[in-house]
């Protein structure tokens, strides 16, 4: 028996470690600063701070893009610097799973092993799990019975949408559009129809505060602060949900179609059983208000939250480490590839 065990799931906005030990779940932002192109200077919730904000000799940066490693060597720094704050006790052989998107390619996937192998760490085990079936153990359900579950995990830069039955992926379809292209499109759209210039940090802001997959019967406001395009000059200005609603609804759509196209390829036995037990919604971007609504309105099948849709899959991934039932579900690397 190793000393600890680590999930960890590196998401493209936030990193969540789990360390079975303490039982402690780390939720930083998955962000690095760089001082004179090689120091480092900040990382997670600090680095995060940081950006937009910084000096042209400081670098913020984002490692993984649309959920695959798009930055290995400052992937690795923070990982060596997250991990050392995830655990008080020694790393030495410690075991590690980690998450990977089922639809991408095996060097992407292995590209996650490698990278907690590189760091450092004389470790016992690295094992990969599927996200997918992470996420539906951390939301509690039982993926090893004869079920089809359908799963939607809402990230920053990808929703993935999943078919399991039987511990396995019927069907899984990685979509580029999450919270950071809501994002993009709040911006867009208050340039379009303001002429004002708003930060990526404001757009998010005003997204998580009011933003709402359907239209508000009693619209909120939020006051946000951006930059006037004609005069240059800085500006209040107060956004309603309405106009939030409108700049994400489109983006909303096609998460909606992209579901729908899953259900068409789903096999009708497994399709009744989505139809009684209804989608399963996770992910930080399921946070929106009336998401659950849009989507029963839109697929006319239920749709159940969670509470902590960020950490659904690393919840998972330590229930899949120390469980004996979900413990094969897991995989080295080398397995998978080779055999
Ligand atoms: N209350 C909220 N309303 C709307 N969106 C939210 C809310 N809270 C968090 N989010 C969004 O959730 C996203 C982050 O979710 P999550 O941590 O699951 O993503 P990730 O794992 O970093 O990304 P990915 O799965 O794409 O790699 C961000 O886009 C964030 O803005």
């Amino acid at each position: 028996m190793s000393n600890t065990i680590f999930g960890i799931d590196l998401g493209t906005n936030n990193i969540k470690i789990f360390n079975q030990s303490d039982k402690k779940i780390l939720n930083e932002k998955n962000v690095i600063a760089i001082i004179n192109k090689n120091q480092l200077f900040a990382y997670g919730d600090a680095a995060y701070e940081m950006h937009e904000k910084a000096p042209g000799n400081i670098l913020v940066t984002f490692p993984v893009h649309f959920g695959v490693i798009a930055d290995y060597k400052n992937m690795q720094i923070l990982l060596i610097e997250f991990l050392k704050k995830a655990s008080k006790t020694k790393l030495k052989n410690a075991e590690f799973i980690i998450a990977v998107p089922t639809d991408i390619t095996e060097v992407e996937k292995k590209a996650f092993h490698d990278i907690v192998k590189s760091c450092g760490i004389k470790c016992k085990d690295v094992l990969i799990a599927e996200k997918p079936v992470a996420d539906a153990i951390g939301i509690g359900l039982d993926i090893k019975s004869a079920t089809g579950t359908l799963v939607v995990d809402m990230g920053a830069d990808t929703t993935e949408i999943s078919v399991l039955s039987l511990g396995g992926i019927v069907l899984s379809q990685l979509i580029h559009l999450g919270g950071n292209k809501l994002d993009e499109s709040v911006i867009s759209y208050i340039k379009k129809t303001h002429g004002i210039d708003i930060g990526k940090k404001t757009a998010c802001a005003l997204k998580e505060t009011i933003g709402s997959a359907i239209k508000l019967d009693e619209p909120e406001t939020m006051v946000a602060y951006g930059r006037d395009i004609v005069t240059g000059l800085p500006i209040e200005i107060t956004i309603d949900s309405d106009l939030v609603y409108e700049a994400i609804k489109e983006n909303l759509n096609s998460i909606v179609n992209n579901i729908k196209i899953i259900l068409e390829r789903t096999p009708p036995e497994l399709s009744a059983d989505i139809i009684n037990h209804g989608v399963y919604l996770t992910g930080g971007g399921s946070l929106i208000k009336n998401i659950d609504v849009l989507l029963e309105q839109e697929l006319k099948i239920k749709v159940n939250t969670c509470e902590t849709p960020s950490e659904s899959v690393v919840k998972g991934l330590m229930q899949m480490a120390t469980d004996s039932k979900y413990r094969p579900l897991a995989y080295t690397m080398k397995v998978k590839i080779y055999n």
